[in-house]
Formats: structure tokens, sequence, C-alpha cells
């Protein structure tokens, strides 16, 4: 008998341009999560254009990845609507691009209804941590992110209703 997965994917392959996670971007990198319910995490490998020095990915690519899985693991983990307020990134080793990755993120604290501190992990497949993110997060109920354009009124109900929002 088929055992029941312990992690599932999340509702975000929404048609979008988005440079992190959009499926109508081909520049993006087009993450896709999962979550065991604790943590939101995404196996990614970094493109070879994305190449900083020699064959190591560029530190801005790192960082977009960490905001972004720091991002959708607010949304999913609070229930609410983000903008990102402030990162901060600790690179520890080079990462390679065309190797595959886990980037992870979960919740720190939530410090305010309107506020939570996330962290967030790039490992890569032995579980070695190459980067390591702190991101400070704005959170937004629907008729809030409605009032901070953060998205149109119809990708908002959208949102409302696979997230449960
Ligand atoms: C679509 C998803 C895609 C899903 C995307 C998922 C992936 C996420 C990963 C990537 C995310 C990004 O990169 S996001 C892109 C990078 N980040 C950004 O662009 C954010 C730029 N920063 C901002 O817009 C601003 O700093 C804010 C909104 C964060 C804070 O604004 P602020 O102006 O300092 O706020 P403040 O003075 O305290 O308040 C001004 C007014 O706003 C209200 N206000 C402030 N914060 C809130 C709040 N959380 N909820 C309600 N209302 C609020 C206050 O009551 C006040 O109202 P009143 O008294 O005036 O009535």
């Amino acid at each position: 008998m088929d055992q029941p997965k312990p992690y599932r994917e999340l509702p975000t392959r929404l048609s979008h341009g988005c440079f992190g996670c959009g499926s109508e971007n081909p520049h993006g990198l087009r993450m896709i999560f999962h979550t065991d319910e604790k943590s939101v995490f995404s196996e990614i490998v970094i493109p070879d254009h994305m190449v900083g020095w020699k064959n190591f990915a560029h530190g801005g690519i790192l960082s977009t990845i960490l905001d972004e899985i720091m991002g959708w693991s607010a949304i999913y983990l609070t229930k609410n609507l983000v903008l990102t307020k402030s990162i901060a990134v600790d690179f520890l080793r080079p990462v390679p691009v065309g190797t595959t990755l886990r980037a992870e993120g979960r919740i720190s604290k939530v410090r305010s209804d309107r506020e939570v501190a996330m962290e967030g992990f790039l490992l890569n497949s032995n579980g070695i941590v190459h980067a390591r993110g702190k991101g400070v997060f704005a959170l937004f109920k629907i008729d809030a992110a409605m009032k901070f354009g953060i998205a149109d009124e119809k990708e908002l109900r959208e949102l409302e209703r696979v997230f449960n929002l």
C-alpha cells in the first residue's frame, strides 16, 4: 500500500512573471515549493547563466532564492501576504552552478500581526549549509494588500482561495 507523502506541493504555479517563481519568466528560477507544515522548501538547480565568479553562483542569485523561500514560507505558514522589509545573507561556502540545492524557510519569530522574522537556508545534497538568510517580512491581510497595490484584486482573490488566507 502507498504510504502518504510526508510533504505536499504548494499551489504556487501561478502564471506570472516573477523572477523567482513565475512560470511565465523564461529567464527566471521557476521555483516550486513543498511543505511539511513546519517549513517550506524547494529543490533548485541554478542555471549556468547565473554564474558569478568562476563556476560559482552569483551571490545576488543566492540572496534572491533565500528571499523567495522565506517569502513563500511566510505566506504559507502565517496565512498572510507579504512584502520583504529587509534581508541579510551569510555566504558560508561557494555554490557551483548546475548542482542541486535545497532552499528551506521557516518562521523565526512572529513579531506582531503585521511583521514576521524568517530564516532561510541553502543546503547542498549532503545537507551542508552554503548560505543562510534572515529576513523581516511585512504581513498583509487581503484588504490591506489591496490598499497597498501588492497585486490586483483578481490575483489576490486567487491567492486567498488557494492558500486559505
Ligand atoms: C502577491 C503576493 C506575491 C507572492 C510573492 C512571494 C514571494 C516573496 C519573495 C519576494 C518578495 C519581495 O521581493 S517584495 C519586494 C521588495 N520589498 C518591497 O518592495 C517592500 C517595499 N517597502 C514598502 O512597501 C514599505 O516599506 C512597507 C509597506 C513594508 C512599510 O511601509 P511604511 O510606509 O513604512 O509603513 P508605515 O509608515 O508603518 O505605515 C504606513 C501606512 O501603511 C499601513 N501599514 C503598514 N504596514 C501594514 C501592514 N503590514 N498591514 C496593513 N497596513 C499596514 C499603516 O497602518 C499606515 O497606514 P495609515 O496610517 O497611513 O492609514
